[in-house]
This record gives C-alpha cells, sequence and structure tokens, in this order.
C-alpha cells in the first residue's frame, strides 16, 4: 500500500477572474487528502463519497485520473482508498487535492517517473476534463505547497498570520459557479469584464505586500476583493455573515474563498486575534477551521 497527501488551499485574492486569464494570488494550508493505492484485480475506489469503480457520477476526478493513467501505463485494476481533512465540495481545493494526491499515489506505484511540474500539469488536464472551465491555480499551489502567484507561478513569501476559515456547509460545485459567472459575462461584457480586471489588479497590488507581510493592507485589499465576488454572484447570505463578523472582531480581512455559492470564506487575522475571530464566526452559525499556511505540496507519506 503506497499512501500520498496533498494540500487543501484558499485564495487569497483572484477566484473566478483567474479563469479568465487574470492573476490570482493561492495559498495552501494545512488540511490535507490522502490517497492510498495498491495492487488489484479491478478498480476499486472507496471515499466518504461510496465505494464504486470508475464512476463519473460518484469520483470523477479519480476516474479521469485512472483513465489518464491507463493511457500511459498497462494499468487494469488498483485499490485507491480516500481519506479527506478537506471538506468537499467547499472551495479548499478539495477536487484538487484529490485528483493530485491520487495522481503522485499512482505514479508511485506503477513507477511513471513523474516530476512536480508534470503532476501539476496532467492535474490541470483532470480538472479541465471535469469541470469545464479550470484555471491551473488549485492543482499547481497544492503540487508545490506555499503561497503561489498564477499565471506566472511564482512563489510568494509563505503566510505568517492566522487564517481562520468559516464552512457554510452549503454544498457548493465549482463547475456550477463557474458556469454561472460565463453566463453573467455574456449577458452583461461591459459591466463584468471590467470587475474580473479589478479582481485581477488584487493580485498585482497585492505581490508585493504579501512578500512585505503587510498584512493589514492585504486585509483591506481581500475586503475589496469580497465586494467585487458578491457583484459577480458568487456570495451568499451566510458568507456575507461571516465575513462581517470575522472583520469586526479583529481580522485584518475577510472573503469567500474558491468557487463561493456556499463553502468557506477565510479571514486572516493576527495571531492574538484568532480565537475572537474563530468565537464570532461560530457565532454567526459557521463550522470553523482554524489553520495555516504551509509550504508542503503533494508528498508520499508512506509504502
Ligand atoms: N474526499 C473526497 N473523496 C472523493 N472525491 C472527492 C473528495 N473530495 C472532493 N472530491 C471530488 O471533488 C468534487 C468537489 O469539487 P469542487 O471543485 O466542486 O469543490 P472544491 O474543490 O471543494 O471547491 P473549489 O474548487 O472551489 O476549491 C466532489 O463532488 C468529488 O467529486
Ligand atoms: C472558481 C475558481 O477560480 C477557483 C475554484 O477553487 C475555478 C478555477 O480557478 O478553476
Ligand atoms: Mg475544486
Amino acid at each position: 500500500m503506497i499512501t500520498c497527501s496533498a494540500p487543501g488551499k484558499v485564495y487569497l485574492f483572484g477566484e473566478h477572474a483567474v479563469v479568465y486569464g487574470e492573476p490570482a494570488v493561492c495559498c495552501a494550508v494545512d488540511i490535507r487528502t490522502r490517497v492510498s493505492v495498491g495492487p488489484a484485480d479491478s478498480v476499486t475506489i472507496s471515499s466518504s463519497l461510496g465505494t464504486t469503480g470508475i464512476d463519473f457520477e460518484t469520483h470523477p476526478y479519480v476516474s479521469a485520473v485512472v483513465e489518464r493513467f491507463r493511457e500511459i501505463t498497462s494499468l487494469e485494476g488498483v485499490s485507491i482508498r480516500i481519506v479527506s481533512e478537506i471538506p468537499v465540495g467547499s472551495g479548499l481545493g478539495s477536487s484538487a487535492a484529490v485528483t493530485i494526491a491520487t495522481i503522485k499515489a499512482l505514479d508511485t506505484l506503477l513507477g511513471t517517473g513523474l516530476e512536480l511540474d508534470d503532476i501539476a500539469r496532467m492535474g490541470h488536464e483532470v480538472e479541465q476534463r471535469i469541470q469545464g472551465a479550470a484555471s491551473q491555480t488549485d492543482t499547481y499551489v497544492c503540487t508545490m505547497g506555499g503561497v503561489v502567484m498564477i499565471p506566472q507561478r511564482k512563489g510568494l513569501d509563505l503566510i505568517d498570520c492566522g487564517l481562520v476559515i468559516g464552512n457554510t456547509n452549503i454544498f457548493s460545485s465549482t463547475k456550477e459557479l463557474v458556469a454561472n459567472v460565463a453566463e453573467l459575462n455574456e449577458s452583461f461584457p461591459e459591466v463584468i469584464g471590467p470587475v474580473l480586471s479589478s479582481i485581477g489588479m488584487m493580485s498585482t497590488v497585492g505581490e508585493d505586500l504579501v512578500n512585505s507581510k503587510d498584512y493589514v493592507s492585504v486585509g483591506k485589499l481581500m475586503n475589496i476583493n469580497q465586494g467585487l465576488l458578491d457583484a459577480i454572484g458568487v456570495g451568499c447570505a451566510e458568507l456575507s455573515s461571516f465575513t462581517y463578523a470575522a472583520r469586526n472582531n479583529g481580522a485584518y480581512g475577510a472573503k469567500i474563498t474558491g468557487a463561493g455559492g456556499g463553502g468557506c470564506m477565510v479571514a486572516i487575522a493576527p495571531r492574538e486575534r484568532v480565537d475572537d475571530v474563530a468565537a464570532a464566526i461560530a457565532a454567526a452559525g459557521g463550522e470553523v477551521v482554524v489553520t495555516e499556511a504551509t509550504d508542503i505540496g503533494v508528498r508520499e507519506e508512506s509504502r
């Protein structure tokens, strides 16, 4: 049995706009998905979602990874077991983490010798196939770890303050949210185009602020980014309520992370205010995860 793991992620800036080629800044976080693989006669995929064979309804990302390996190896059967700390369909990159950890586990089992860049590229192809339109952000950051600026693939300084996540526990499908934004953009291109460009500008302006650890200014930009995410229709009442709760209780800034429409928000906060921010989000009805940035990307855990 070989076990590999990959981290979840939060966006400081730029989700959705990055699908249109705008820059984004994304940060790997210390909650992980673990995928164990071993030889078997047929394909079995087991996770909290159920136990299946190749099945594009229940396990689309993992099924697509298996099909991709069948193109480059003589793979027939394999047993795949997924255990994840990352809530599913939550904006924390659960699809990227399961995809990348499965690729690394199969690469290790089958001896295909993929480099990290190959793993990130294959992961992106899988997300594009299943999601319809997908940026390289989630799969790249979850492969490499750390804080990454996309599309430059540039590593920024690791975030050195508290990260507090508030989960609405409202399931959201990234595929659907990306399609909704595309529809809005088709209806009002003159209005939505500039909003997407402004979202991209957050990363351009924010890059130096992240590297100089000016989290007061990073937080202000995150708050502006949140307003623009609301403008493109990916907010919801719970996400707004949690972001205001965080901001009113010591956070530098707070916004949706990932696709939105439900899922999670993220606040950055001084470490001494993390407990206050967490309590305020919980009082507003959120399920809280306190975490940290991590520079550990995909890795083998055991064999
Ligand atoms: N632990 C898991 N086991 C099996 N499949 C998973 C697991 N976690 C995620 N998935 C797959 O990923 C899908 C959710 O991906 P989706 O992109 O919609 O949300 P997300 O990745 O959590 O959020 P975002 O893309 O906004 O960061 C699930 O429906 C499932 O197919
Ligand atoms: C909404 C989106 O920008 C982020 C999802 O985590 C989609 C993508 O980049 O593929
Ligand atoms: Mg996803």
